[in-house]
């Protein structure tokens, strides 16, 4: 793996040495990655590479064959209540939305706040609601409709609402752009920037999205062969000698990409 040194209080998120496995299938074979505080960590790798059972065994829905994750401090394999610690400072956006779709939207991001704070009273709740919805540009009326009523980038909004429901320090999103149209992805990518730099938060972001990478990423990992090939800021990433590294930062979808981000610093 190559990156450059981090120090203790800076790290978000600590892995070391993953392996995880399915049948005779070995996704991870010994992987090391650290996500800083403060970033968006971007992570890109082919399909397959193991980018979603990765920040599952972060999260820790699925426990590793072997190797440790330590996030915000706390060792992920810790049981009950140290999790459901972690759970409270941590938001998530999966790639589906994942959205109840027999809720409302407000109904929707009120689940994490009933599940881990039951003190807190209806008419609280609600207003909390309200607010992250407004907070992720959605209208307070969209709070009142069902998932299906939704477009696409409205529920990735949506998500992203229930996501910051408990004032998470640290956001996982997976592929979040995925389905949008070019206008709607970059609108979503503009808003998670935003939202990133006023709220302190630490994300770690699974994309295909060149654009996503190159407009709002702070470093990029790229998984490969079981485990991180590179991390780094992206010209580091870019020069990086590995095939795969080579065909997906060099193509002409990589060059649209940096030529827009080249006229957006213009
Ligand atoms: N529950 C499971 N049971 C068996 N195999 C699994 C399971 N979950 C994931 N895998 C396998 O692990 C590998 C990595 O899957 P993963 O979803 O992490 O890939 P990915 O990098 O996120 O891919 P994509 O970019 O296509 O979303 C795949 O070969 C997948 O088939």
């Amino acid at each position: 793996m190559v990156s450059a040194g981090t120090s203790e209080h800076e790290v978000a998120v600590r892995v070391r040495g993953l392996v995880n496995r399915f049948g005779t299938q070995t996704v991870h074979n010994g992987l090391d990655l650290d996500v800083r505080r403060g970033e968006i960590l971007g992570v890109v790798g082919g399909s397959g590479s193991g980018k979603s059972v990765l920040m599952r065994a972060i999260l820790g829905l699925r426990p590793p064959q072997a190797g440790s994750i330590e996030v915000l401090g706390r060792s992920v394999s810790g049981q009950g209540e140290s999790l459901q610690t972690l759970r409270r400072r941590t938001g998530v956006l999966f790639q589906d939305g994942a959205l109840f779709s027999s809720l409302t939207v407000r109904e929707n991001v009120e689940v994490p706040i009933r599940t881990h704070y039951r003190d807190i009273g209806s008419p609280l709740r609600c207003e909390l609601a309200r607010l992250k919805i407004r907070l992720t540009g959605l209208k307070v009326s969209a709070g009142g409709k069902y998932p299906s009523e939704l477009s696409g980038g409205m529920r990735k909004r949506a998500g992203l609402a229930r996501a910051l429901a408990l004032d998470p320090e640290l956001l996982f999103l997976d592929e979040p752009t995925a389905g949008l149209d070019p206008i709607g992805a970059a609108a979503f990518d503009e808003l998670l920037r935003t939202l990133a730099d006023a709220l302190g938060l630490t994300v770690f972001l699974i994309t295909h999205d060149l654009d996503t990478l190159y407009a709002i990423c702070d470093r990029v990992a790229v998984i490969g062969d079981g485990r991180v090939l590179v991390s780094g800021p992206l010209e580091e990433v870019e020069a990086f000698d590995h095939p795969w590294v080579r065909d997906y930062f060099n193509g002409p979808r990589a060059r649209q990409a940096k030529a827009a981000q080249g006229r957006r610093e213009r």
